[in-house]
């Protein structure tokens, strides 16, 4: 039985440049990545999403603004968590960019985003979403470095994906 924890993640896109942070400590720690962390207790996604952005890059964004771009389930062998990490894209923000204590953010264009010093799984869905597709991805992996099984498709819709969901 999976343990299921909610988390969020955001992307802030500027023509044709996307907003990356390097994680300057804990999970993830010196790898590039959207800015997210988990959905407190009583806390709206979509609220966490608004709040860790600003707490990462001191960026602010009305919720109205985010949208729900794709869904990923993260899974590693040995641990009976599963990360449910719900994925959101705006281009509408207030602010510049900073750096935190967690995140130091820097703009990457589309062609030279650095998958070497990503996550694993980040090669395999970031097309769907440069292209503008909504996706769902699921990736069990071994330790961090090793991906065993994974399975990713395009969605038609979010809100049909989590009505066939529940
Ligand atoms: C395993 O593959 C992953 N790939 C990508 N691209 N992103 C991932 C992966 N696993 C987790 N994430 C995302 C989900 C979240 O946005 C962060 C992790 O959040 P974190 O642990 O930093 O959560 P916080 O609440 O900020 O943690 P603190 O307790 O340190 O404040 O990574």
């Amino acid at each position: 039985m999976l343990l299921k924890k909610i988390y969020t993640l955001v992307f802030i896109r500027k023509e044709s440049q996307i907003l990356l942070g390097m994680k300057k400590r804990g999970f993830g720690m010196n790898k590039w990545n959207g800015f997210g962390g988990k959905v407190e207790p009583n806390e709206q996604i979509i609220d966490a999403a608004a709040r860790e952005l600003k707490e990462e890059c001191c960026l602010d964004v009305k919720t109205s603004n985010l949208k729900n771009i794709g869904h990923l389930e993260f899974t590693f062998e040995g641990d009976s968590t599963m990360m449910d990490v719900r994925v959101f894209a705006t281009d509408i923000f207030e602010g510049t960019p900073s750096e935190t204590e967690e995140m130091a953010p820097k703009w990457f264009k589309h062609d030279q985003i650095p998958y070497d010093d990503m996550w694993l799984d980040d090669r395999l869905w970031f097309p769907y979403m440069l292209k503008g597709k909504l996706f769902y991805g699921r990736f069990h992996y071994q330790g961090f470095d090793k991906i065993l099984n994974y399975h990713i498709e395009e969605l038609e819709s979010m809100e049909s994906f989590y009505a066939k969901k529940k």
